[in-house]
């Protein structure tokens, strides 16, 4: 149970992580950026005066500072002087501070002042625009409602640190180096960017934070003075003498010789009686440029009350009057300051980049169109029909989808839903229901539904006696006793529950059309809803080019082929998806079976209607034309076909292997491959198999591949994804009979392998005397690993044979991961299966 803890664990923390992102980013992006221009702000200011600097250097040597606030004072008698704060270590104007009778708040007014002549300097261009832009930086210059949201969003950068860290651990690249850059510039590498410089501007972020928050929080700044401030230093100095005058000529005496090489001082002038005047200054040896000495002085003897030197103070009020240093970086001198800075501009990268993640796993996610949201478990839902299908390979989906947007455009209300999110209780919301379900496996639900399923089953499952449905049950008759099983059983649950059918459920054999016919009058006859958009039909496909990939194998002929869209680009497929293609029979085969039925075999057009007809074994025209007849005999069954690359604009590429019975070989696989030549027109369409997509969440997480045969064309198409994606912890276990010659892309995995873009390789080959393992052995050697993989929050992809190989495969990670975990991932679609 401690991986099914630690799965739980990884998703509540990329949940919370994205969630974070993408709410609190703007904020965050504003207060980094302002930050980052706040980082050179003195240079700045310095650079665009550069000619107030020349004029107070032309100006010769600087007034004593009580001059100065003399010489200010005389000309300004309403103004009462606060504080003064002038640098030794370059020509700057003195910044006197004052009040005046209309003056309110605690900061009052300021002047800058030539420091050799007292007089002031005009404005100092950019201080306004930097005044404005610290309002950003720390109160989003919106009162005290924008300092709370930075607040909060400061601590939602330190959860997003954490949270990041860990989901980063948990998806560790294996090697190293990778923690710290980019597998590859450029392409669609968000997710690469977003996690890299995550890592490098981690540190950065949490020490941006973690002090951002004591200008944010009374509680934070108090509670962090409680916890390291030694309480050696009293802030206020307790004077004898309340209503002492101030005698400058006196606290400058003792100050000046503590203060000739500093690089800057600040003197603040007390403002009422019994107060000191205090003095803060850095040394000209202060480690960096907030270390600030301080000095109390008596007003009006100039004696010195306290003197609290930087370097003398305990590391905990070192820490505490650092803080502004932290947070700018300036504790680490430039450097720190350059490295504070880079991270902030960052800042709007992780923005962009996680929203282009979290609308790449949306728009993944978004099968099906934006009104079929998951569900709610309580009371009738507005009258919405429930339509909801459980797919293996995609069909049953394509039905549902297109049934849905009938209803719709029929003007009804529709909530489209898998099994696989839907429990039998929310059900209890719909009193219309249409179920679009196939069977698998040896009579079971497709993997997604089987939670359902077997909720559907157990004794408590709720009364349903409000419910009307429909069913439509997808199967092959070839499975003789568990045709359409799992819609069989559907029906008798629902019924045994209260619901009412409509009518009888309808089952489709492999995809029969005149089945599929009787659904859609169901459809606009109880429903009012047609099917006006035409089933996606069949294009015409060129055969581009052939390749048998195992000449001399032991095994059946396995082919690649490509083929190209003869005319209007296709539609756009992606790794997972299937193609249906429409068989025909070869031209022997149709030649000897007009010659067995004596039928004249020299009219193209009649020989044509035949070709992708079921040639019957006794030929009866109950009177009609031999023409009419042909036309009305069923149609050829379409073959799947697992897409084995991703849309590269170089066509379809698919594997297949030739059937053989006997002597005779299958008539779809024998007319591709050994019959149909290059250039040949092929009527082909593609369908989306969500069942068989990368989970829209989990684009980034480590994939592991496991297949067998013709397999691996599903697993290829994924690897070229992933691999185009950025993403390279792949693990491909892939097993055939001979390594000589069975292992179909050798090339391509080798060169993938070697780059790192597939981190583990197992091969296993059958009928190699040297091997002698099937994938499942493959995969039994590597349990550690595999247990590794799943708490990083690992998929796994199966395809290929569901006799020989899935089964197997399926028993031995159940047998790695338990029972219970292998459930629970198994439910989670963490398992995807395109088998057949
Ligand atoms: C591995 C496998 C097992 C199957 N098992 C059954 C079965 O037991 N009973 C049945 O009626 N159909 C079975 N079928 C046929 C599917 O139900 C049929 O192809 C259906 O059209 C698939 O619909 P889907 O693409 O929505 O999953 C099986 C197909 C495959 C590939």
């Amino acid at each position: 149970m401690r991986l099914a803890a630690r799965l739980r664990e990884f998703n509540v923390m990329f949940q919370l992580h994205w969630i974070l992102g993408i709410t609190a980013g703007a904020i965050l992006v504003v207060v980094a950026v302002t930050g980052a221009l706040m980082s050179f702000q003195q240079e700045i200011l310095d650079w665009i005066n550069a000619d107030i600097t020349a004029q107070i250097q032309q100006a010769g040597e600087p007034l004593p500072p009580p001059a100065i606030i003399q010489h200010y004072a005389a000309a300004h008698p309403e103004q009462t002087i606060s504080s003064m704060f002038w640098r030794n270590d370059r020509p700057y104007p003195v910044v006197v501070g004052y009040r005046t009778p209309q003056t309110t708040g605690r900061h009052g007014e300021r002047i800058a002042l030539n420091p050799a002549t007292a007089q002031p300097i005009g404005d100092i261009r950019g201080e306004t625009t930097f005044s404005f832009i610290r309002q950003l930086h720390q109160r989003l210059a919106a009162g005290a409602t924008g300092k709370w949201l930075v607040g909060v969003s400061t601590l939602t950068l330190v959860v997003l640190c954490l949270t990041g860290l860990y989901v980063r651990w948990q998806r560790r690249p294996r090697r190293r180096w990778r923690w710290l850059w980019p597998r590859a510039l450029g392409g669609k590498l968000a997710g690469e960017w977003h996690a890299v410089l995550g890592v490098w501007a981690l540190l950065a972020y949490l020490l941006a934070s973690l002090t951002g928050l004591w200008w944010s929080f009374d509680w934070y700044r108090d509670g962090a003075r409680a916890l390291f401030a030694s309480g050696s230093r009293g802030d206020a100095v307790a004077l004898d003498s309340a209503h002492a005058p101030l005698d400058l000529d006196r606290v400058w005496s003792t100050i000046a010789p503590r203060v000739t090489d500093a690089q800057t001082v600040s003197v603040r002038l007390p403002r009422g009686p019994g107060q000191p005047v205090a003095v803060h200054f850095v040394a000209a040896d202060a480690p960096h440029r907030y270390a600030n000495d301080e000095l109390s002085v008596n007003p009006a003897t100039g004696a010195l009350l306290a003197a609290a030197p930087y370097r003398d103070r305990s590391a905990g009020d070192k820490l505490l009057e650092s803080v502004y240093a932290l947070h700018m970086g300036a504790f680490f001198g430039l450097p720190g300051i350059v490295f504070m800075m880079l991270a902030s501009l960052c800042m709007p990268v992780f923005f962009v980049t996680g929203w282009l993640l979290y609308l790449r796993r949306r728009r993944m996610k978004r099968r099906v169109p934006a009104s079929h949201a998951a569900p709610t478990r309580s009371g009738p839902q507005d009258g919405a029909i429930l339509v909801a299908y459980a797919s293996q390979s995609g069909l049953s989906h394509r039905i549902a989808v297109r049934t849905a947007d009938a209803l719709q455009k029929g003007g009804r209300a529709v909530r489209l839903a898998g099994l696989a999110e839907l429990g039998v209780a929310c059900l209890a919301a719909h009193d219309k229901a249409l179920f679009i379900v196939s069977t698998y496996g040896e009579g079971d639900a497709p993997v997604a539904a089987r939670r359902f399923d077997h909720q559907l089953g157990k004794p408590g499952a709720p009364q349903l006696a409000h419910l009307e449905y429909v069913l439509l049950a997808l199967g092959d008759s070839d499975y003789g006793p568990t045709y359409c099983a799992f819609g069989q059983r559907l029906d008798r649950g629902l019924r045994e529950r209260g619901a009412r059918t409509l009518l009888a459920p309808i089952e489709v054999d492999k995809g029969d059309a005149a089945a599929l016919d009787r659904w859609h009058a169901v459809l606009s006859q109880s429903f009012g809803a047609a099917l006006t958009d035409a089933d996606p039909g069949f294009s015409r496909w060129t055969l581009v080019e052939r390749q048998i990939l195992n000449p001399d194998g032991v095994g059946a002929p396995m082919a690649w082929l490509r083929l190209e869209c003869a005319g209007a680009p296709s539609r756009a497929w992606q790794a997972g998806d299937i193609a249906e293609i429409r068989p025909r029979h070869g031209d022997p085969a149709l030649a000897a079976w007009l010659s067995t039925h004596k039928i004249d075999s020299d009219v193209h057009e009649l020989r044509a209607a035949l070709a992708h007809k079921q040639l019957p074994t006794r030929v009866d025209l109950c009177g009609q034309t031999i023409r009419s007849w042909a036309v009305g005999l069923p149609d050829l069954a379409a073959r799947d076909y697992s897409i084995a690359n991703i849309d590269r604009g170089q066509g379809v590429e698919l594997l297949v292997r030739l059937a053989r019975d006997g002597d005779r070989t299958g008539i779809a696989s024998g007319w591709l491959i050994e019959q149909a030549r290059a250039g040949e027109q092929i009527d082909m369409r593609l369908r989306a198999n969500p069942a068989f997509h990368t989970d829209a969440q989990r684009v980034a997480a480590p994939a592991l591949f496991i297949g067998n045969g013709s397999g691996m064309a599903g697993l290829r198409a994924h690897l070229q994804a992933r691999i185009a994606d950025g993403h390279h912890d792949n693990w491909l276990i892939f097993g055939e009979r001979q390594r000589a010659h069975d292992f179909y892309f050798q090339d391509e995995i080798r060169a993938w392998h070697e780059a790192g873009q597939i981190c583990h390789l197992d091969l296993a080959f059958s009928r190699d005397v040297d091997d002698g393992r099937y994938v499942q052995h493959a995969l039994a050697e590597h349990g550690e690993r595999v247990r590794d993989w799943m708490a990083r929050d690992a998929g796994v992809f199966i395809c290929g044979s569901h006799d020989s190989m899935a089964p197997a495969v399926i028993a031995t990670l159940r047998e790695i991961l338990g029972a219970e975990v292998f459930e629970t991932l198994n439910i989670g679609q963490r398992i995807r299966l395109d088998v057949y």
